[in-house]
């Protein structure tokens, strides 16, 4: 039997540096790609009738929810957004969700919505000067404030140092979102969810999550619910100790994974965002910022009732 701690062998580790390594690009020969993979895995068509409403989801009547047999309690979700639902929830990631009373880790910077005004002016001031050069957008945005944004939390704070949630520390959570996590919760089979807490994680290329599992919530039976937008990245999944050699998952733009029953306290991490190539310039911010990062919504039930 697995136990928390398998002796110092550490295979978590050596994967996450193969894919993390800058020399030369990483193999991805082994990483799931859902997208084309369907062989050794659980496919579900799941009615989610009545639910789709202002949502941005481009299903109405069902979700295919893939769980592969090699990642016990682990589902997938292929983008089951509309291009305009993308657009939407990257608005809200970028111009809502972090003013107060978020906590985000650029502080009351951002609390005065400066931050993203700002950017806004710089990619208006592309606008009008016909700044179509990729690289001289992405200079800008690397000098912006928001390329500083990493994390935003929403309802029950995360507090980073204490790893405790606290009654004391907590603000109304985006009904929205709650009813979004609601449907991908009762897709697998969890339709009483009620979503507490949310990080919001914001990367760039060479932007990386270290392995880590999350166990603060006092409910670590009601899934983690991971909805990603813009660049593609590759996830590890491991198991309840870092002995377990993890698998490697690409998730792209709009990809939902929901880690439940054995997945649920396994080892995680983000190990490598992948660039893509920028074809034209962008001048709407969201867009151009969306190229350049990705967005990484992680969402979780904390208490038991
Ligand atoms: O960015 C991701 O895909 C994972 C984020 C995560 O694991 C977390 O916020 O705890
Ligand atoms: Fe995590």
């Amino acid at each position: 039997m697995e136990t928390a701690n398998s002796g110092d062998v550490d295979n978590f580790k050596t994967v996450f540096k193969y894919f993390k390594q800058k020399a030369q690009a990483p193999c991805y020969r082994d990483v799931i790609d859902f997208q084309t993979q369907r062989n050794n895995m659980t496919i579900n068509k799941v009615p989610i009738e009545g639910f789709c409403n202002d949502m941005g989801l481009r299903f109405s009547k069902s979700l295919t929810v893939l769980q592969p047999d090699s990642i016990p309690g682990l589902s997938f979700i292929c983008n089951p957004f509309t291009e305009e639902g993308q657009q939407l929830w990257s608005k809200r990631c970028l111009e809502m969700y972090p003013l107060q009373p978020s906590k985000t880790n650029i502080g009351d910077v951002t609390h005065s919505n400066d931050v993203w005004k700002n950017w806004c002016k710089s990619v208006n001031g592309f606008a009008s000067s016909k700044l179509g050069n990729n690289k001289g957008q992405l200079q800008v945005l690397k000098s912006s404030p928001i390329w500083k944004l990493r994390w935003v939390t929403l309802g029950y704070h995360h507090n980073w140092d204490t790893k405790v949630y606290s009654d004391d520390n907590v603000s109304l959570f985006p009904p929205e979102l709650n009813q979004l996590a609601n449907v991908f919760a009762t897709a697998v089979g969890e339709p009483k969810y009620n979503a507490e807490a949310a990080i919001i994680n914001y990367y760039h290329v060479g932007s990386t999550l270290s392995p880590h599992t999350d166990h603060s919530e006092k409910n670590l039976k009601a899934p983690l619910i991971s909805i990603s937008f813009g660049l593609p990245a590759i996830f590890l999944i491991g198991g309840l100790n870092k002995a377990q050699t993890p698998q490697a998952i690409l998730i792209r733009s709009g990809d939902v994974i929901i880690m439940s029953e054995k997945s649920r306290l396994s080892y995680h991490a983000v190990p490598r965002i992948l660039e893509c190539d920028v074809e034209k310039p962008r001048y709407d911010p969201k867009e151009l910022f969306l190229a350049h990062s990705r967005i990484n919504m992680n969402i979780r039930q904390v208490l038991t009732s």
